[in-house]
């Protein structure tokens, strides 16, 4: 049975992880690029910790410049099973208010241009994507919420934009017609590529504005995001303490499969796999290749 370890990738406004103890940081190479900065590794309790900013301390990095495959490889080279994505998103819907945390449980992917698969010519794997959230994980979410009294909503569809722009009023009445219920910029590809990689994902996503929608409320802009963003740091650095605090010592199984999502997922015979491809895919997909 593998040791559990939870990851952390901090959104917009969360570019550390307080609470994280006996930190060392690590700068993880990847086959696949830069990761967007160094690993901060830790502990929380008895609980290994690894923390990743997404954009990179300053926020250097936007949506669509983040190297998303060499993220998800370093965090799987540093042992992450479970990863947890703090994010910033607007809403759809009036009920989910600035300041509210949001389970979200699928995604819709509209980012174009994003390298969005570990494998494709001389690999070839299909992974499940239908429930790309595991639900263990938000159960263990939504409980150390209730435990921290900090208010959550569960269930909802994240739909992902490329950005960087937000979006025009027409889009925004159109996703929310679709009965889309949260917006961001980055939680695509990064959950599709934890899914191949194996590590079990699920997203806090933390609503700070109304997007553009709303007739009661100004269209979003950047000062709007980080208020609250800010003023939801100390909630979310609770939250993942809890979480860590009560997470199990071996990896447990994962109800969406998410721990075997790569079991009979690669077409490719051996005898037609590219060597080089191969040699990339010792972190993700290592479990299946090595036998
Ligand atoms: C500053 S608002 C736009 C920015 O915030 C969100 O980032 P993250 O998901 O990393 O918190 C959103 O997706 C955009 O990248
Ligand atoms: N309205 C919005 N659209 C896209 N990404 C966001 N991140 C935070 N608010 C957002």
């Amino acid at each position: 049975m593998a040791a559990a370890v939870l990851g952390v990738m901090g959104g917009s406004g969360v570019y550390d992880l307080p609470g994280l103890e006996d930190v060392r940081e690590e700068r993880i190479g990847s086959p696949w690029g830069e990761p967007s900065d160094a690993l901060r590794i830790g502990r929380i309790g008895e609980t290994k910790v690894v923390f990743l900013a997404r954009h990179g301390r300053g926020h250097r990095l936007s949506p669509s410049g983040i190297d998303y495959r060499a993220n998800i490889d370093a965090l799987k080279r540093a042992g992450v099973t479970d990863l947890i994505s703090l994010s910033a998103c607007g809403s759809f819907r009036d009920e989910l208010h600035p300041g509210l945390f949001v389970l979200v449980d699928q995604f819709v992917d509209r980012t174009h241009g994003r390298p969005s698969s570990f494998f494709g010519n001389g690999c070839v794997a299909h992974v499940s994507l239908a429930h790309p959230v595991g639900p263990g994980l938000q159960r263990r979410i939504a409980a150390a919420a209730e435990a921290e009294d900090i208010p959550v909503h569960r269930g909802g569809t994240y739909v992902c934009m490329e950005g960087p722009q937000f979006s025009t009023l027409a889009e925004s009445r159109t996703y929310r017609g679709l009965g889309y219920d949260v917006i961001g910029m980055t939680n695509m590809p990064e959950a599709k590529l934890a899914r191949e990689a194996e590590i079990t994902y699920a997203t806090i996503a933390m609503v700070t504005d109304y997007d553009c929608w709303h007739p009661g409320h100004d269209a979003v802009d950047v000062a709007a995001v980080v208020a609250v963003a800010r003023a939801n740091a100390d909630k979310a650095a609770r939250l993942v303490a809890r979480i860590a605090r009560d997470f199990p010592r071996d990896r447990e199984a994962c109800p969406a499969g998410s721990d075997r999502a790569l079991d009979g997922a690669i077409m490719t015979a051996p005898q037609h796999r590219d060597p080089a491809l191969i040699a990339k895919l010792d972190a993700v997909a290592g479990r299946v290749l090595r036998g």
